[in-house]
């Protein structure tokens, strides 16, 4: 009889700390929506048009339930009624769409409003404090360090390496013809081996399986990290940490700082055996001396992307060519490396470790779904793969000569495919920032407040009718001089513009015109599915859903009209 009182009394008292808690937090959220609605960023948020919020989750329930590609057609639907500035509210956290040139252009021109979003913390773990997530001085000085070792000069030394592996994927793919198969898969796979090279120094003969690991590695903590974008309970930490995701994600790291360190601990060793041995090896500065003084040959003005991206000021046409020279600077690993050596930077190891794993995720997914973006757009518009490949024709004839860098600088054609394909499917869809101030934008005279978190819809201003007669047509000669000197500079952003710009930029367009045009050499790329049947999802780098499904057939080396 006690012990059934004492339970009663149990239930009793449970029943009323239940009942006291929720009250509690009843009141707690009315007091923070009263306060929240009391503030500035509330008064001068809900200025800009938007879905009616309703209190506490604002219109996070929009997202409730939804796949990736749905997510992508929800945000695109608000974009088309609400206007090229548009605002949502994420339970109390003021979110504003901007989807103007104008707008874009003062946030992304600006050395004050530097600051990434929160959702990049969910890099934290994987890329730390890397140059994509860092910020102020640490960002400021290590972005000085890194720049320089993209120059155009020490990236000609990387043509050998671009043309080796492109070779390779090319035998790889042989398997595949007359089938239907993902040609991400290939992409990812030479895109890992080529930044494996020329950001780590690993060749092929010195990786083993961990390559294939690390890439596969990379795009499941993509996806985790995605998951907890759209997913708003996955974005608490303490309820993350209790889920299978969590256990995922430590294994993945594993695989990718395992790599990581893997290969700085060599480089390290080999770097110190060397320097008692008194043997200095060659800097990169030292291959690429036989580039003639004062040719600051990307063909500069003549590639169609200097043109392009002229007015996008960043750091990477700026550098001083005589600076680079004095001092000998390395490739991105030996010079971190030397640097800390040498005590020339203040970098730690653990930082280096961040920097290289920044460099390796952003160069990694962004340029494998570009390249598969390209050959499916080719495999869908053959008029324009013909066209691409008369241009080869004309630069390579029927030999299988390597791609020289000259070579690439004739790729015009080429080139503006490129560009399109990246207006109309920018491997980074979206740029977010976090206001430290408040900002007036040219759209209404709208000020975004401090504390705001602004995302630039990359491919939405891609496709904004304003800047693009057919925005939704794949037109290369959208690209021509005469249709891009008229046109607004930040309506062409797929490497984001400014002081915060891709600094992997040249490398990127070097690097994908070496491997395509020597995919395309070799064959012709078939796509069974229409381009308004591609299904994009929203990860963290726009892709297809449904897979980059094409056919390959072996090239008859012979130009389009010879055919006829
Ligand atoms: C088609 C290929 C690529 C595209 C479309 C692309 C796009 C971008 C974009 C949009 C950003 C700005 C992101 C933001 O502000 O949130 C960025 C930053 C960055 N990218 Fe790329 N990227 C590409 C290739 C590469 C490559 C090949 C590398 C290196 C090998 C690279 C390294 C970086 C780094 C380190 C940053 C951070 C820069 C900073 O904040 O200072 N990217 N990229």
């Amino acid at each position: 009889m006690a012990i059934i009182e004492e339970i009663q009394g149990y239930h009793f008292s449970a029943g009323r700390l239940l009942f006291y808690t929720l009250i509690l937090l009843t009141s707690g959220l009315v007091l923070l929506y009263r306060k929240q609605q009391k503030s500035k960023l509330y008064r001068l948020g809900n200025k800009i048009p938007g879905p009616i919020a309703i209190p506490i989750f604002g219109n996070a329930l929009l997202a409730l339930g939804k796949k990736p590609s749905e997510l992508v057609k929800v945000g695109l639907e608000y974009a088309e009624r609400y206007g090229d500035v548009v605002r949502g509210w994420l339970g109390t956290k003021l979110v504003i769409f901007l989807n103007d040139a104008v707008d874009v252009e003062v946030i992304l021109n600006s050395h004050v409003h530097i600051d990434k979003s929160s959702e990049y913390n969910f890099f934290k773990p994987w890329l730390g404090e890397g140059l994509l997530i860092s910020s102020g001085a640490k960002w400021r000085s290590h972005r000085k360090m890194i720049a320089p070792t993209f120059h155009i000069n020490i990236l000609k030394s990387f043509m050998g390496v671009f043309n080796q592996n492109s070779k390779n994927v090319v035998e790889k793919m042989q398997s595949e013809i007359g089938k239907t198969f993902d040609v991400h898969d290939h992409m990812s796979g030479v895109t890992v081996d080529i930044l494996l090279e020329t950001a780590m120094g690993i060749t092929r003969k010195t990786q083993d399986e961990s390559g294939f690991d690390y890439a596969m590695a990379v795009m499941k903590m993509c996806d985790i990290i995605h998951q907890r974008h759209y997913k708003f309970w996955l974005r608490l930490d303490f309820i993350f940490k209790f889920t299978p995701f969590f256990k995922k994600q430590t294994k993945l790291l594993n695989i990718i700082h395992g790599l990581t360190n893997k290969v700085i601990k060599s480089k390290k060793e080999t770097f110190l055996a060397n320097r008692a041995k008194g043997i200095i090896s060659p800097t990169l500065e030292e291959l690429t001396k036989e580039v003639p003084e004062g040719d600051n040959s990307e063909g500069s003005s003549n590639t169609v992307s200097d043109n392009v991206f002229k007015g996008l000021r960043d750091d990477l046409d700026f550098i001083d060519e005589n600076d680079v020279g004095e001092k000998k600077r390395l490739a991105f690993l030996d010079l971190m490396i030397e640097s800390a050596q040498n005590g020339t930077n203040d970098i730690t190891d653990h930082e280096i470790k961040e920097e290289v794993d920044t460099i390796m995720f952003e160069g990694h997914d962004t340029t494998a779904a570009g390249s598969s973006f390209v050959l499916c757009l080719l495999g869908v518009h053959q008029d324009i793969q013909a066209r691409v490949y008369d241009e080869l024709y004309e630069i390579f004839g029927d030999s299988d000569r390597p791609v020289t860098f000259e070579d690439t600088v004739r790729m015009k054609y080429l080139e503006r495919v490129i560009l399109e394909t990246l207006r109309m499917y920018p491997p980074v869809p979206v740029i977010a920032r976090k206001l430290k101030h408040d900002v007036q934008i040219s759209t209404n005279n709208y000020v975004l407040p401090a504390g705001a978190t602004v995302v630039i819809g990359t491919y939405k201003i891609h496709r904004n009718p304003k800047y693009y007669k057919n925005p939704n047509v794949f037109d290369p000669d959208n690209f021509l001089p005469e249709n891009t000197q008229n046109r607004h500079y930040y309506s062409f952003i797929p490497f984001s513009a400014g002081p915060r710009s891709c600094v992997g930029r040249k490398y990127a367009m070097l690097k994908l015109k070496v491997l395509l045009s020597t995919i395309l050499r070799n064959y012709r790329t078939i796509s069974e599915i229409p381009e308004e049947k591609f299904e994009l999802k929203g990860d963290i780098i726009l892709k297809r859903s449904d897979g980059f499904r094409i056919k390959i057939e072996p090239r008859t080396r012979v130009p389009s009209s010879a055919k006829i």
